[in-house]
This record gives C-alpha cells, structure tokens and sequence, in this order.
C-alpha cells in the first residue's frame, strides 16, 4: 500500500496504534547532528513536547511521562520535530540545556556524558569498544 503523502499544513496524523501506543522518539543536536538518545513517546507525550517544547518521552519501565530533565536538570530544548515517511517515528532535533543527554557518567572525567550512544560494537571481535 502506497504511504498517504502528507501535504505542508496537513494536521498532525501519527499512527501511534501501530504498536501499541508509542513511537520510538530519536533525539539528535541541531548543533552537531550527533545521535543523543533514543526513548519512546505515545500521544500525551508528543502533546507535552510541543507544548513546552522539551523533549518529552513515555517511560517505559516508569509508566509515566518524563521530560527528560526533570530530575537532573539536563533539559533538552526542541527546536524542531521531524517525522517520518509513514508518521511512525520521529526525531526530536534539540539544543541540550545541561551537562549531557545521558543518565552516565563519564568516571574518568566524572561528567554526564553526552550522548548514550558512547559505545560501539566492533565488527571483528564483536566486543564492546569505545565510540
Ligand atoms: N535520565 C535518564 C536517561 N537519559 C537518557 N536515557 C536514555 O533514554 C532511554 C529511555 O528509554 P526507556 O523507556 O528505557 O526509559 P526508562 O526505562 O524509563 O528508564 P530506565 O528505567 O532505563 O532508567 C534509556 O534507554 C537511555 O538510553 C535515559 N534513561 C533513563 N533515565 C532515567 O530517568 C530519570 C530521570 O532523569 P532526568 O530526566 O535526567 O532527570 C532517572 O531516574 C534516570 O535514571
Ligand atoms: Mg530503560
Ligand atoms: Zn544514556
């Protein structure tokens, strides 16, 4: 089936029945393109993101809608939302707030690290490395 291609203006149409209620949500610096964070978001927490216009996820193992930053104090300012071909995953496209996006930290510098994605698989050894 052909995807319905959706007009500039169109009203917002996000299929978040496709499964089950949530979309994953890609979180990325508009000052770098970096990857940040991947988290989950249902409608509730789309509505709040673009009402605060901070990234807002659906927590999954909270059960509770969580703007990240709420504790820690690590905000991450939306500039911009992209969505999808077929409205089922977005990007969140951010300015972080604070010291990092990611809930780690760094032992050797002791700082919140910046982005969750700080380690990589390598393709040989097939063991965790160091991005
Ligand atoms: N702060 C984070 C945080 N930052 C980045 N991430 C990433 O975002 C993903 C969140 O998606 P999940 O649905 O798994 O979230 P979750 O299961 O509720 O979080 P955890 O139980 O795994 O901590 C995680 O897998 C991480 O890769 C974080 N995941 C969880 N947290 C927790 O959120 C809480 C509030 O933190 P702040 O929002 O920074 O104040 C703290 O208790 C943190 O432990
Ligand atoms: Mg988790
Ligand atoms: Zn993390």
């Amino acid at each position: 089936m052909a995807n319905k291609e959706l007009e500039e203006g169109t009203e917002l149409l996000i299929d978040f029945a496709k499964r089950g209620g949530l979309i994953p949500a890609v979180v990325q610096d508009v000052a770098d393109g970096r990857i940040l964070m991947v988290a989950y978001v249902n409608e509730l927490a789309l509505e709040a993101s673009l009402s605060k216009r901070m990234a807002t996820f659906w927590s999954t193992s909270r059960n509770a809608l969580w703007t990240k930053g709420e504790t820690s104090g690590d905000f991450l300012k939306i500039v911009e939302v992209l969505l999808d071909c077929d409205q089922d995953a977005i990007i969140y496209r951010v300015i972080p707030q604070g010291g990092g996006s990611c809930h780690t930290k760094d032992p050797e510098t002791g700082k919140t690290r910046e982005t969750c994605f700080y380690r990589k698989i390598d393709l040989e050894s097939k063991k965790l490395q160091m991005v």
